[in-house]
């Protein structure tokens, strides 16, 4: 069985404020882009994992397929499986490519060996991999809330807007972009601000990230100015970073050559 692992963006991203386990409780919209990894796992007399393209940092103990498979077999003792993992999507951008990879073996792993999980279930188990894992269980527009897990569907389509994503190769951790941030719960509600008429949302809808990874990492702030030059309405680092996005009514103009990751898409 073959899976497409796609990526997201946040559309506005409000980290709100500590919690006493150390994560934050945030206030972002998550948005399903079909750029997307290549996942294939087939049952197999042993355990075997392969890898190819992007090379993924940490040994493969620590990979997100492999870290799902372990969980599952854990609870329901499902056999052996050969899993082949080609990695497109790059890491440390806050695409969240390897929390998608981890939520679709679960999916994967569900239907391969129908374990008839409810999406409850399944989204309860990722959300063990990593906060964002849950939404990709789901894939669909969705408003997160508490540590990123707690999802409701998104009232907005950006059906049929093209996007472009530029990472320039700056990989951050997540952890230490939380710890550089400091908390506010005094904004609008995300929901809210995605109601706004779209040309507003450059005016009105902020990731906090941005501020401090801006300041660090100028070519960020480049690139998104080049971004609204090329015609976008909203251009915005996504997650901690450091990829940037741009959304567009219609199909933006070809890229400028550059040494950096780019891909435009279309949105569903
Ligand atoms: C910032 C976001 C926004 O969508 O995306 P990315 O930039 O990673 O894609 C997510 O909250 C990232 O989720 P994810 O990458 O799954 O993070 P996790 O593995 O759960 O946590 C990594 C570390 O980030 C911090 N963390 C994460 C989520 C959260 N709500 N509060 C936190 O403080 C914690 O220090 C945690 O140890
Ligand atoms: N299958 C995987 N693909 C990508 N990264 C993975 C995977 N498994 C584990 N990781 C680890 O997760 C880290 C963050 O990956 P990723 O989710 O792509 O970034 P981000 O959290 O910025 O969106 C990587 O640097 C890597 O150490």
């Amino acid at each position: 069985m073959v899976v497409f692992p796609n990526v997201k963006i946040n559309l506005g991203l409000h980290v709100l404020r500590k919690r006493p386990d150390g994560y934050h409780d945030l206030d972002t919209c998550f948005y399903p882009v079909p750029l997307s990894d290549i996942l294939e796992a087939i049952p197999s007399k042993e355990f075997e994992f392969s890898q190819t393209g992007l090379e993924v940092p940490g040994g493969e103990d620590s990979n997100l397929c492999i870290r799902a498979y372990s969980l599952l077999k854990e609870k329901y003792n499902i056999p052996p499986v050969k899993m082949h993992l080609h990695k497109i999507v790059p890491m440390g951008a806050g695409l969240g490519g390897g929390s998608s990879d981890g939520a679709f073996t679960i999916r994967l792993l569900n239907d391969l060996f129908h374990l008839n999980l409810s999406p409850v279930e399944m989204s309860e188990y990722s959300a063990v991999l990593g906060s964002d894992c849950p939404f990709f269980i789901y894939n669909k527009p969705m408003i997160g809330s508490g540590r990123g897990t707690d999802l409701l569907p998104a009232d907005i389509s950006l059906a049929d807007n093209y996007i472009r994503i530029i990472h320039p190769g700056i990989h951050i951790s997540t952890a230490q972009a939380f710890a550089n941030l400091t908390p506010a719960d005094n904004r609008l509600p995300v929901a809210e601000l995605l109601a706004l008429d779209k040309s507003l949302w450059k005016d009105k809808l902020t990731n906090d990230f941005c501020k401090g990874t801006y300041k660090n990492f100028s070519q960020l702030s480049e690139i998104e100015s080049s971004l609204y030059n090329d015609g976008a309405f909203y251009a915005c680092m996504s997650g901690s970073g450091s990829a940037v996005y741009g959304l567009f009514d219609s199909e933006p103009p070809p890229a400028p050559k550059s040494g950096y990751f780019i891909w435009t898409g279309r949105l569903a």
